[in-house]
Protein backbone atom coordinates (compact mmCIF):
# COMPACT_ATOMS: atom_id res chain seq x y z
CA UNK A 1 0.00 0.00 0.00
CA UNK A 2 1.63 3.41 -1.04
CA UNK A 3 1.59 6.08 1.71
CA UNK A 4 -0.23 7.95 -1.43
CA UNK A 5 -2.62 6.46 -3.26
CA UNK A 6 -4.35 8.17 -6.27
CA UNK A 7 -7.07 6.47 -8.28
CA UNK A 8 -8.65 7.48 -11.44
CA UNK A 9 -8.59 11.29 -10.36
CA UNK A 10 -10.96 13.81 -12.17
CA UNK A 11 -11.02 17.47 -12.33
CA UNK A 12 -12.72 19.73 -14.08
CA UNK A 13 -12.65 23.33 -13.93
CA UNK A 14 -15.81 24.96 -16.36
CA UNK A 15 -15.91 23.16 -19.08
CA UNK A 16 -12.14 22.48 -19.39
CA UNK A 17 -10.77 19.00 -17.57
CA UNK A 18 -7.64 19.79 -16.09
CA UNK A 19 -7.14 16.11 -14.17
CA UNK A 20 -8.79 13.58 -16.54
CA UNK A 21 -8.24 9.73 -15.16
CA UNK A 22 -4.90 10.18 -12.61
CA UNK A 23 -3.60 7.01 -10.87
CA UNK A 24 -0.10 6.28 -9.25
CA UNK A 25 1.28 5.62 -5.99
CA UNK A 26 3.54 6.80 -4.05
CA UNK A 27 5.82 4.55 -1.67
CA UNK A 28 6.72 5.75 1.63
CA UNK A 29 10.41 7.14 1.93
CA UNK A 30 10.89 7.79 -2.15
CA UNK A 31 11.13 10.93 -3.74
CA UNK A 32 8.19 10.57 -6.61
CA UNK A 33 8.04 13.33 -9.39
CA UNK A 34 5.35 14.16 -11.47
CA UNK A 35 6.45 16.24 -14.70
CA UNK A 36 5.16 17.61 -17.73
CA UNK A 37 4.00 20.53 -19.75
CA UNK A 38 2.80 23.69 -18.78
CA UNK A 39 -1.20 22.76 -17.97
CA UNK A 40 -0.70 19.28 -17.67
CA UNK A 41 -2.68 19.50 -14.50
CA UNK A 42 0.24 18.62 -12.24
CA UNK A 43 -0.60 21.40 -9.85
CA UNK A 44 -4.34 20.10 -9.74
CA UNK A 45 -3.34 16.98 -9.07
CA UNK A 46 -1.13 17.53 -5.87
CA UNK A 47 -3.64 20.54 -4.98
CA UNK A 48 -5.99 17.43 -4.99
CA UNK A 49 -3.50 15.37 -2.75
CA UNK A 50 -3.08 18.53 -0.30
CA UNK A 51 -6.73 18.70 0.34
CA UNK A 52 -6.74 22.19 -1.34
CA UNK A 53 -8.95 21.05 -4.26
CA UNK A 54 -11.81 18.55 -3.77
CA UNK A 55 -11.92 16.13 -7.12
CA UNK A 56 -14.66 15.59 -9.46
CA UNK A 57 -14.29 12.02 -9.44
CA UNK A 58 -11.97 9.17 -8.48
CA UNK A 59 -10.13 8.99 -4.94
CA UNK A 60 -7.17 10.35 -3.38
CA UNK A 61 -5.90 8.53 0.23
CA UNK A 62 -2.97 9.72 2.15
CA UNK A 63 -1.50 7.75 4.83
CA UNK A 64 -5.18 6.04 4.70
CA UNK A 65 -6.84 9.87 4.75
CA UNK A 66 -9.35 10.92 2.21
CA UNK A 67 -7.50 14.69 2.26
CA UNK A 68 -10.79 16.02 1.27
CA UNK A 69 -12.64 15.09 3.98
CA UNK A 70 -10.09 14.35 6.63
CA UNK A 71 -8.29 18.01 6.57
CA UNK A 72 -7.19 17.86 9.75
CA UNK A 73 -5.49 14.55 9.86
CA UNK A 74 -3.98 15.29 6.45
CA UNK A 75 -2.44 18.67 7.25
CA UNK A 76 -0.85 16.49 10.15
CA UNK A 77 0.99 14.78 8.21
CA UNK A 78 1.46 16.53 5.61
CA UNK A 79 3.44 19.42 4.90
CA UNK A 80 3.02 21.76 1.65
CA UNK A 81 5.08 24.24 -0.27
CA UNK A 82 3.24 25.79 -2.47
CA UNK A 83 4.37 27.21 -5.65
CA UNK A 84 4.61 30.89 -6.03
CA UNK A 85 4.27 31.15 -1.96
CA UNK A 86 4.37 34.54 -0.29
CA UNK A 87 4.42 35.57 3.12
CA UNK A 88 4.28 39.44 4.69
CA UNK A 89 6.99 41.10 3.32
CA UNK A 90 7.78 42.50 7.30
CA UNK A 91 7.28 39.01 8.96
CA UNK A 92 11.24 37.69 10.20
CA UNK A 93 12.53 33.99 9.20
CA UNK A 94 12.10 34.06 13.23
CA UNK A 95 8.32 34.76 13.31
CA UNK A 96 7.87 32.89 10.35
CA UNK A 97 9.32 29.62 12.01
CA UNK A 98 7.42 30.37 15.07
CA UNK A 99 3.73 31.31 13.98
CA UNK A 100 4.10 28.27 11.63
CA UNK A 101 5.63 26.12 14.35
CA UNK A 102 2.63 27.43 16.74
CA UNK A 103 0.21 25.62 14.15
CA UNK A 104 1.01 21.99 14.71
CA UNK A 105 0.51 19.97 17.83
CA UNK A 106 4.09 18.43 17.67
CA UNK A 107 6.19 20.82 15.54
CA UNK A 108 10.03 20.26 15.12
CA UNK A 109 12.02 22.42 17.11
CA UNK A 110 12.15 25.50 14.88
CA UNK A 111 15.57 26.28 15.66
CA UNK A 112 17.17 22.79 14.16
CA UNK A 113 15.39 22.94 11.16
CA UNK A 114 16.99 26.51 10.84
CA UNK A 115 20.04 25.89 11.17
CA UNK A 116 19.95 22.41 9.26
CA UNK A 117 18.17 24.62 6.48
CA UNK A 118 21.10 27.22 6.90
CA UNK A 119 18.96 29.91 8.18
CA UNK A 120 20.25 30.88 11.53
CA UNK A 121 22.32 34.26 10.34
CA UNK A 122 19.20 35.15 9.06
CA UNK A 123 16.25 34.80 11.67
CA UNK A 124 16.51 38.60 11.74
CA UNK A 125 15.74 38.98 8.78
CA UNK A 126 12.58 40.12 7.09
CA UNK A 127 10.93 38.17 4.08
CA UNK A 128 11.10 40.80 1.40
CA UNK A 129 14.82 41.13 1.97
CA UNK A 130 15.76 37.51 2.00
CA UNK A 131 17.67 36.24 -1.34
CA UNK A 132 15.36 33.95 -4.01
CA UNK A 133 17.77 30.54 -2.75
CA UNK A 134 16.94 31.89 1.25
CA UNK A 135 13.09 32.20 0.45
CA UNK A 136 13.36 28.86 -0.67
CA UNK A 137 14.62 27.24 1.85
CA UNK A 138 12.64 29.17 4.24
CA UNK A 139 9.51 27.47 2.61
CA UNK A 140 11.04 23.92 2.74
CA UNK A 141 11.59 24.48 6.65
CA UNK A 142 8.00 25.73 6.62
CA UNK A 143 6.71 22.39 4.71
CA UNK A 144 9.26 20.65 7.43
CA UNK A 145 7.95 22.22 10.81
CA UNK A 146 4.96 20.18 11.33
CA UNK A 147 7.20 16.88 10.88
CA UNK A 148 5.00 15.42 8.03
CA UNK A 149 5.74 12.01 6.78
CA UNK A 150 4.95 13.69 3.50
CA UNK A 151 5.90 16.50 1.87
CA UNK A 152 4.52 18.06 -1.19
CA UNK A 153 7.11 20.50 -3.22
CA UNK A 154 5.54 21.81 -6.27
CA UNK A 155 8.32 23.76 -8.72
CA UNK A 156 10.80 23.97 -5.77
CA UNK A 157 13.53 25.98 -7.37
CA UNK A 158 12.28 27.96 -10.30
CA UNK A 159 13.81 30.77 -10.73
CA UNK A 160 17.07 29.80 -8.44
CA UNK A 161 20.05 30.35 -10.20
CA UNK A 162 22.10 27.05 -10.33
CA UNK A 163 24.08 27.14 -7.40
CA UNK A 164 21.29 27.43 -5.40
CA UNK A 165 19.23 25.14 -7.12
CA UNK A 166 22.21 21.97 -6.27
CA UNK A 167 22.11 23.45 -2.89
CA UNK A 168 17.95 22.75 -2.53
CA UNK A 169 18.87 19.60 -4.51
CA UNK A 170 21.35 18.62 -1.53
CA UNK A 171 18.41 19.37 1.15
CA UNK A 172 15.93 17.38 -0.67
CA UNK A 173 18.31 14.29 -0.40
CA UNK A 174 18.53 15.40 3.15
CA UNK A 175 15.01 15.04 3.89
CA UNK A 176 14.06 11.94 1.98
CA UNK A 177 17.28 10.60 3.83
CA UNK A 178 15.58 11.42 7.21
CA UNK A 179 12.36 8.98 5.80
CA UNK A 180 10.12 11.79 4.42
CA UNK A 181 8.38 10.92 1.65
CA UNK A 182 8.67 13.42 -0.90
CA UNK A 183 5.91 14.50 -3.85
CA UNK A 184 7.68 16.70 -6.56
CA UNK A 185 6.24 18.83 -9.18
CA UNK A 186 8.85 20.11 -11.73
CA UNK A 187 9.98 21.27 -14.98
CA UNK A 188 13.36 20.62 -14.84
CA UNK A 189 14.93 17.23 -16.43
CA UNK A 190 18.19 17.49 -14.83
CA UNK A 191 16.18 17.80 -11.31
CA UNK A 192 13.91 15.25 -11.74
CA UNK A 193 16.61 12.64 -12.95
CA UNK A 194 19.23 13.52 -9.97
CA UNK A 195 16.42 13.47 -7.32
CA UNK A 196 13.12 11.24 -8.07
CA UNK A 197 13.10 7.45 -7.39
CA UNK A 198 10.05 7.25 -9.76
CA UNK A 199 8.26 9.80 -12.15
CA UNK A 200 4.64 10.17 -13.46
CA UNK A 201 4.82 11.84 -16.66
CA UNK A 202 1.59 13.93 -16.83
CA UNK A 203 0.03 14.80 -20.58
CA UNK A 204 -3.48 16.74 -20.93
CA UNK A 205 -4.17 15.67 -17.46
CA UNK A 206 -3.38 12.23 -17.94
CA UNK A 207 -0.23 9.29 -17.02
CA UNK A 208 1.25 8.75 -20.18
CA UNK A 209 4.19 7.28 -18.61
CA UNK A 210 5.06 5.94 -14.64
CA UNK A 211 8.69 4.75 -14.55
CA UNK A 212 12.19 5.23 -12.92
CA UNK A 213 14.15 7.77 -14.35
CA UNK A 214 16.16 4.86 -16.08
CA UNK A 215 13.28 3.79 -17.22
CA UNK A 216 12.02 6.17 -19.00
CA UNK A 217 15.39 6.98 -20.80
CA UNK A 218 15.40 3.23 -21.60
CA UNK A 219 11.84 3.80 -23.90
CA UNK A 220 12.95 6.78 -25.96
CA UNK A 221 14.09 5.49 -29.03
CA UNK A 222 17.38 7.81 -28.96
CA UNK A 223 19.51 5.15 -27.11
CA UNK A 224 23.20 5.84 -27.54
CA UNK A 225 24.81 8.08 -29.96
CA UNK A 226 28.11 7.84 -30.75
CA UNK A 227 29.37 10.25 -33.80
CA UNK A 228 32.97 10.50 -34.97
CA UNK A 229 35.00 11.72 -38.24
CA UNK A 230 36.36 8.80 -39.81
CA UNK A 231 40.37 9.48 -40.41
CA UNK A 232 39.97 8.08 -43.53
CA UNK A 233 36.40 7.40 -46.58
CA UNK A 234 34.33 4.80 -44.92
CA UNK A 235 31.68 2.93 -46.46
CA UNK A 236 28.92 3.54 -43.77
CA UNK A 237 26.56 0.75 -45.05
CA UNK A 238 29.29 -1.48 -42.72
CA UNK A 239 27.61 0.07 -39.93
CA UNK A 240 24.20 -0.24 -40.51
CA UNK A 241 25.31 -4.01 -40.77
CA UNK A 242 26.39 -4.08 -37.37
CA UNK A 243 23.67 -6.25 -35.16
CA UNK A 244 23.42 -3.47 -32.22
CA UNK A 245 22.92 -0.04 -34.56
CA UNK A 246 19.57 1.32 -35.08
CA UNK A 247 20.79 3.84 -37.96
CA UNK A 248 23.60 5.91 -39.40
CA UNK A 249 23.74 9.98 -40.56
CA UNK A 250 26.48 11.29 -42.30
CA UNK A 251 26.38 15.28 -41.62
CA UNK A 252 28.06 18.45 -42.98
CA UNK A 253 31.93 17.79 -42.21
CA UNK A 254 32.10 14.11 -42.57
CA UNK A 255 30.87 13.61 -39.19
CA UNK A 256 28.87 10.31 -38.66
CA UNK A 257 26.63 10.10 -36.24
CA UNK A 258 25.36 6.05 -35.56
CA UNK A 259 22.00 5.49 -33.19
CA UNK A 260 22.45 2.08 -30.97
CA UNK A 261 22.94 0.71 -27.33
CA UNK A 262 25.56 0.41 -25.49
CA UNK A 263 27.23 -1.96 -27.25
CA UNK A 264 26.91 -0.04 -30.58
CA UNK A 265 30.60 1.48 -28.72
CA UNK A 266 32.53 -1.48 -28.99
CA UNK A 267 31.04 -2.81 -32.11
CA UNK A 268 31.76 0.34 -33.86
CA UNK A 269 35.56 0.71 -32.37
CA UNK A 270 36.26 -2.66 -33.54
CA UNK A 271 35.14 -2.35 -36.87
CA UNK A 272 36.90 0.97 -37.36
CA UNK A 273 39.96 -0.97 -35.72
CA UNK A 274 39.75 -3.50 -38.65
CA UNK A 275 39.22 -1.15 -41.26
CA UNK A 276 42.32 0.41 -40.16
CA UNK A 277 40.44 3.60 -39.12
CA UNK A 278 40.55 6.44 -36.54
CA UNK A 279 37.35 7.71 -35.22
CA UNK A 280 38.31 11.56 -34.66
CA UNK A 281 36.95 13.89 -32.81
CA UNK A 282 34.80 11.19 -30.79
CA UNK A 283 31.47 11.62 -28.89
CA UNK A 284 29.06 9.28 -27.11
CA UNK A 285 26.31 10.35 -25.65
CA UNK A 286 23.81 8.42 -23.07
CA UNK A 287 19.54 9.79 -23.73
CA UNK A 288 18.68 11.79 -21.09
CA UNK A 289 15.56 12.21 -19.47
CA UNK A 290 15.45 15.50 -21.11
CA UNK A 291 15.18 13.17 -24.76
CA UNK A 292 12.92 10.66 -22.91
CA UNK A 293 10.21 13.80 -22.36
CA UNK A 294 10.30 14.59 -25.15
CA UNK A 295 9.96 11.56 -27.08
CA UNK A 296 7.12 10.37 -24.74
CA UNK A 297 5.29 13.60 -25.04
CA UNK A 298 5.55 13.97 -28.75
CA UNK A 299 7.25 17.21 -28.45
CA UNK A 300 10.01 15.99 -30.49
CA UNK A 301 8.07 15.60 -33.48
N1 LIG B 1 -8.75 27.69 -10.90
C1 LIG B 1 -8.80 27.37 -12.19
N2 LIG B 1 -9.85 27.72 -12.96
C2 LIG B 1 -9.90 27.38 -14.27
N3 LIG B 1 -8.95 26.66 -14.91
C3 LIG B 1 -7.89 26.28 -14.19
C4 LIG B 1 -7.74 26.61 -12.80
N4 LIG B 1 -6.59 26.10 -12.36
C5 LIG B 1 -6.01 25.48 -13.41
N5 LIG B 1 -6.80 25.60 -14.51
C6 LIG B 1 -6.53 25.01 -15.84
O1 LIG B 1 -6.40 23.61 -15.68
C7 LIG B 1 -5.33 23.11 -16.47
C8 LIG B 1 -4.30 22.42 -15.58
O2 LIG B 1 -3.67 23.39 -14.76
P1 LIG B 1 -2.54 23.04 -13.72
O3 LIG B 1 -2.14 24.32 -13.03
O4 LIG B 1 -2.97 21.91 -12.88
O5 LIG B 1 -1.39 22.56 -14.70
P2 LIG B 1 0.18 22.41 -14.44
O6 LIG B 1 0.57 21.16 -15.12
O7 LIG B 1 0.48 22.53 -12.99
O8 LIG B 1 0.75 23.65 -15.24
P3 LIG B 1 2.07 24.55 -14.98
O9 LIG B 1 3.23 23.68 -15.28
O10 LIG B 1 1.90 25.64 -15.99
O11 LIG B 1 2.02 25.03 -13.57
C9 LIG B 1 -4.77 24.30 -17.24
O12 LIG B 1 -5.37 24.33 -18.51
C10 LIG B 1 -5.20 25.48 -16.41
O13 LIG B 1 -5.36 26.62 -17.23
Amino acid sequence: MGIIEVRDLRKVYGDKVAVDGVSFDVEEGEVFGILGPNGAGKTTTVECVEGLRRPDGGSVRVAGYDPAADRDAVTRLLGAQLQESELQPKITVREALRLYAACYPDPADWRVLAERLGLTDRLGTRFAKLSGGQKQRLFIALALIGNPRVVVLDELTTGLDPRARRDTWQLIEDVRDSGVTVLLVTHFMEEAQRLCDRIALIDKGRVTALDTPAGLIGRTARGTEISFVPSAPLETALLAGLPSVASVAERDGGRVVVHGTDDTVHAVLSLLARLGITALHLRVTEATLDDAYLNLTGLDA
